[in-house]
């Protein structure tokens, strides 16, 4: 046996003897898909509309150079980066991402468009993901897409989002993974509005005509973004937490938490077993918010992992899609996808080599001096010797050897573009 193989028949004793099989817990996480977000490869630039101003309260900064400037290369991208990654994962595109040469603007979007990815990511065994674009464009210029005051404009994004539910039920169908089509609009007021219903209220309309006659769900499920603030909008977002909360459980729609779309302060994981209780599925954006929601790249940190730990504990792997949500220009783009998600998977992994029967028995004895505890010893137990024989398995580098490679790949491509 290699060292790798070594350290983890010792981490598989130790964890063995607290009821822990790594086994089981590598075939879970093996199983389960993380849907990494293609707009960190084009700083959500897309390809279809080059004229438009970021907009929309969002901002990837930095200047490094080799953005994905088309479809081809944001797959070459992405190929490099999943090649880096154990397990097989989605691609979640925007619709901006558009591959066709056709002069098309986002209420004209079919599935055609985006047949490319489809037959890429079939080849591969890949999981595509789907966004409407509600932003960065002539229609959402004055702030407001759905919730406009604009019967035009408001008819222009319910088109937009209706078509990207058939993009991503059309992505399912094909691929025979369950899509995801997240709606997340850009509305809000820079300073604080009077009327702070009639916005809630033409959203609220607008979203019965999305889902007037909404796609089948096991082929694409379509969710809903709530945001507490972004840039240009600090007083009031349409789409709040509260809107959507109540507009998903009302309508029977699915919500999607985003870890950057919310106080600093507050706790994202503990949000998720209330969600739960009423939801059938829903989706959530792990991302690493610094001040506010600048979407750094995912850190293995506190937040990420106890968010990840609720969803393992609570069973809902299955019920809940785990992707990323990020935009970092300022560091080479391939190492973003690569750090983000190999953390996401640290994190993952750490929670399914939790004891958490016995941390529940504890806790239903009332041991609350054991309980803690444990939680902090389990914090330096072995999970990274079962990490690395994670990535030898799937022959992917551990460790830092991957980054030789994204290095060598900047040199011979993103340095060419
Ligand atoms: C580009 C995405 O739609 C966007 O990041 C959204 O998910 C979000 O989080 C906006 O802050
Ligand atoms: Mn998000």
């Amino acid at each position: 046996m290699n060292a790798v193989e070594l350290a983890y028949e010792a981490a598989k004793e130790r964890y063995a003897q607290i009821g822990v099989d790594t086994q089981k817990a590598l075939e879970i996480l093996g199983r389960t898909r993380i849907s990494f977000n293609a707009w960190q490869f084009d700083d959500v630039k897309g390809f279809l509309k080059k004229d438009s101003a970021m907009s929309g309260g969002i901002l990837s900064t930095g200047g490094y150079p080799g953005a994905a400037a088309n479809p081809d290369q944001l797959r070459q991208d992405a190929d490099m980066a999943f090649s880096l990654l154990p397990g097989k994962h989605k691609l979640s595109l925007q619709a901006t991402q558009v591959d066709t040469s056709e002069q098309i603007d986002l209420d004209e979007i079919e599935p055609k468009h985006y047949e490319a990815y489809v037959e890429w990511a079939k080849e591969r065994g890949i999981g595509l993901d789907f966004n409407p674009s509600c932003y960065s464009h002539p229609n959402s210029e004055n702030g407001f897409t759905l919730s406009s005051r604009d019967p035009d404009i408001r008819s222009f994004w319910i088109e937009h989002c209706k078509r990207s539910s058939r993009v991503g039920a059309y992505f399912g169908k094909e691929l025979g993974i369950q899509a995801v089509t997240n709606h997340w609009i850009c509305d809000g007021y820079k300073d604080y509005p009077v009327d702070q219903e009639a916005p809630r209220r033409r959203l609220m309309e607008s979203l019965d005509q999305v889902f007037a006659s909404p796609v089948d769900q096991k082929l694409n499920l379509d969710t809903l973004e709530s945001k507490l603030f972004g840039i240009g909008v600090e007083a009031y977002t349409v789409g709040s937490h509260e809107f959507y909360m109540m507009y998903a459980a009302k309508r029977n729609r699915s919500l999607c938490l985003d870890a950057g779309h919310f106080h600093p302060t507050e706790d994202v994981a503990n949000k998720i077993s209330s969600v739960m209780l009423f939801s059938q599925e829903m989706a959530l954006h792990v991302t690493r918010p610094m001040r506010w929601d600048s979407d750094h790249v995912v850190s293995l940190d506190d937040a990420t992992q106890s968010m990840l730990t609720q969803v393992v504990r609570g069973g809902w792997l299955e019920r809940i899609h785990i992707g990323t949500d990020y935009f970092d220009g300022s560091i080479n783009r391939i190492s973003a996808c690569v750090i983000g998600m190999r953390n996401s998977m640290k994190a993952l992994l750490k929670a399914l080599l939790e004891p958490t029967v016995m941390l529940q028995e504890l806790e239903e004895q009332g041991d609350y001096t054991s309980r803690l505890s444990w939680l902090e010893e389990l914090k330096t137990y072995p999970y990274a010797a079962v990490w690395d024989y994670y990535c030898y398995v799937n022959n992917v580098p551990a460790g830092m050897e991957w980054m030789r490679e994204v290095q060598r790949y900047e040199k011979d491509v993103l340095a060419v573009r």
